[in-house]
């Protein structure tokens, strides 16, 4: 072939390669714009057809090939070539608690690889930097983050950030202004490096302070930094605090879920707001998926001293019919709602937090006192709005919390006609899920289970006595909470006796009452002596006998007086003898 020819082809090649390359970028958006259609992201939708001058009215994806089967079959040839199956996403920062309710974050072990697909790790390693910020976050995340800010206009993409800084480094040395190029690549680089994660993912930052996941100290602390943490109960005597306490306080506090890392891999993606909602029945809806639990609330069945049967009924009502769903039809077709009634602070909303974590159905956490203040006038429609919801996203449960607020008996004296017809509505929807084939459950929980309307209760098959903890019980809560911080006479067994009546959550209060004196002596020393010396060891001393002997004198037991009442109810009504 003559020179000229083989130039031409050699031209023709890289035409047709160019075109691919153009055909191939146009095809990813069309297949993007038709997952976005078929799933419901409208917004998104628009915003893309707006960005990109195309829709699906001008092209559309050919037959049998969307995202998903690409994907699916992507996962399945690599799975036959290297025998495992692929990573399709990984985790470029995690979560590191900071023991004390925040939260801040780190690059993954090993940083991020140079960004293949966005390339901007290969241009931050160009400048010095191998693809991560100095603040630790990735580049490649940042820059790829919508909304994420950067100096100079919009967020952009990777690709894009490269392009432009060879546009830029191009326009530059065409111009002979060498420096000025640095300087702009620099200014682009510190941009990016100043990018902070949005808060939508819920990491926080805590300058400074530096905690792993047990609430041990890591590297990388001032002195005042860990005197500061110490104070605050990060670490008691230079140590980190128990795994079992920590544990025992995310129980007892709520929602550890932004502390632990496995979280923000298993945070759940919700599904749009269905589109036959619209107007005001969408603001409802959008409210209503607040409510909606996209972390586990991690409360694990063992971290719930005793209630031993209350949890099997649970288990047995709630859990097993969404794990083993062929196993519950016909006679055995699961319970539509179940009741957790008993004493306030006895593990009622514990229980409820343990299904949402060991079930992962989307679990709409409602409070029942919240629905009456937010939408007094709207309730009705809120309830029905939150039923078609918990449809949409099965298999739910929804746990409505304080129902006696809801659903007191109807026709009482001076009862609104709006509540009334809230009331009526919440019936009518229990009866549509008994009907229907969807998996959607009602967990509902009181402290007056006899105020409840009697045609709520028909509906509420199952209902399970919530009792005050016993000894052991007692016992279990004290040797978790107060783990390694009592002196060896005070003992577990001799709390646990000493507190009959007491509730769980009294329990707890005398746990925190009796680990504050300890730190209420250290703090008048500190006081007194003045500024801390940074070489000397912050301690918390021991829980004495005494202190132990003060936290249950000034706390009371909450609970006692009505329950000879829930055990009359329970007799007459429960599910639960004990
Ligand atoms: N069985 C238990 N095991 C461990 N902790 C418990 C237990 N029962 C109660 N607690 C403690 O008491 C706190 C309150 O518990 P929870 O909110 O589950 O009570 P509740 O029964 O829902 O109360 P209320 O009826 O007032 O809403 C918990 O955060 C926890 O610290």
């Amino acid at each position: 072939m003559s020179e000229l020819a083989a130039l031409k082809a050699l031209s023709k090649a890289k035409e047709s390669e160019e075109k691919r390359i153009q055909e191939r970028r146009r095809n990813i958006i069309v297949l993007i714009l038709r997952h976005l259609a078929d799933h419901g992201y409208s917004d998104t939708y628009e915003r893309l057809c707006t960005e990109s001058n195309l829709t699906l009215q001008k092209v559309d994806v050919a037959d049998n090939v969307d995202l998903i089967r690409i994907l699916q079959e992507f996962e399945e040839s690599y799975e036959l070539k290297f025998g495992k199956r692929p990573k399709v996403v990984r985790r470029l920062v995690e979560e590191v608690s900071s023991g004390g309710g925040g939260v801040r974050m780190r690059a993954a072990s090993g940083g991020p690889r140079p960004a293949p697909i966005n390339g901007a790790g290969q241009a931050g390693a160009a400048n010095g930097s191998p693809g991560s910020s100095a603040s630790g976050v990735p580049v490649g995340v940042a820059a790829a983050r919508p909304g994420a800010p950067s100096l100079e206009g919009p967020p952009i993409s990777g690709a894009l950030a490269a392009k432009q800084r060879r546009d830029a480094g191009a326009a530059a040395a065409a111009a002979g202004e060498v420096g000025r190029k640095a300087e702009l690549l620099e200014r682009r680089q510190a941009a990016m490096n100043s990018v902070k994660p949005p808060p939508e993912v819920g990491m926080q930052r805590i300058a400074g302070v530096q905690v792993d996941g047990r609430g041990g100290v890591l590297a990388g602390m001032s002195r005042e930094d860990v005197a500061a943490a110490q104070l605050q109960g990060l670490c008691v005597a230079g140590q980190a605090a128990p795994i079992a306490a920590s544990r025992a306080a995310a129980a007892g506090g709520g929602s550890d879920s932004d502390s632990d890392p496995e979280n923000f891999f298993e945070r759940r993606v919700l599904k749009p707001l269905p589109p036959q909602l619209q107007g005001e029945l969408r603001d409802l809806g959008a409210a209503i998926t607040r409510d909606i639990f996209t972390d586990s609330p991690n409360v694990r069945w063992e971290d719930i001293a005793g209630l031993d049967s209350a949890k099997r009924l649970i288990k047995e009502a709630v859990v097993m019919p969404i794990k083993y769903p062929q196993l519950f039809t016909g006679l055995l077709a699961p319970w539509k709602g179940v009741l957790l009634y008993g004493p306030p602070g006895t593990g009622k909303t514990l229980l409820a937090k343990a299904v949402a974590t060991e079930c992962r159905t989307t679990f709409f956490n409602i409070s029942a006192s919240s629905i009456i203040s937010k939408w007094r006038g709207d309730s009705e429609k809120l309830v029905r709005v939150l039923f078609e919801l918990a449809r949409y996203h099965a298999p739910s449960t929804i746990f409505l919390d304080e129902i006696d607020a809801l659903m007191a008996a109807r026709g009482g004296e001076g009862e609104h006609e709006a509540s009334r017809r809230m009331k009526t509505e919440l019936l009518i929807q229990m009866d549509g899920l008994a009907r229907g084939g969807e998996l959607v459950f009602v967990l509902t929980a009181t402290n007056l289970p006899w105020e409840l309307d009697m045609a709520l209760l028909r509906r509420l098959e199952k209902r399970i006595l919530v009792p005050l903890p016993n000894t052991a019980a007692r016992r279990a809560m004290f040797a978790t909470l107060l783990a390694g911080r009592c002196s060896p006479d005070v003992s577990p067994d001799l709390l646990a006796e000493r507190t009959e009546g007491y509730s769980g959550s009294d329990v707890a209060v005398v746990a925190k009452e009796a680990a504050m004196r300890p730190l209420r002596r250290l703090m008048s020393k500190l006081e007194l002596d003045g500024p801390v010396d940074p070489n000397v060891k912050v301690e918390l001393g021991p829980i004495t006998v005494e202190d132990a002997r003060a936290a249950l004198e000034v706390t009371k037991p909450s609970a006692r007086l009505l329950e000879d009442k829930y055990r009359k109810f329970n007799d007459e009504y429960g599910q639960l003898a004990t």
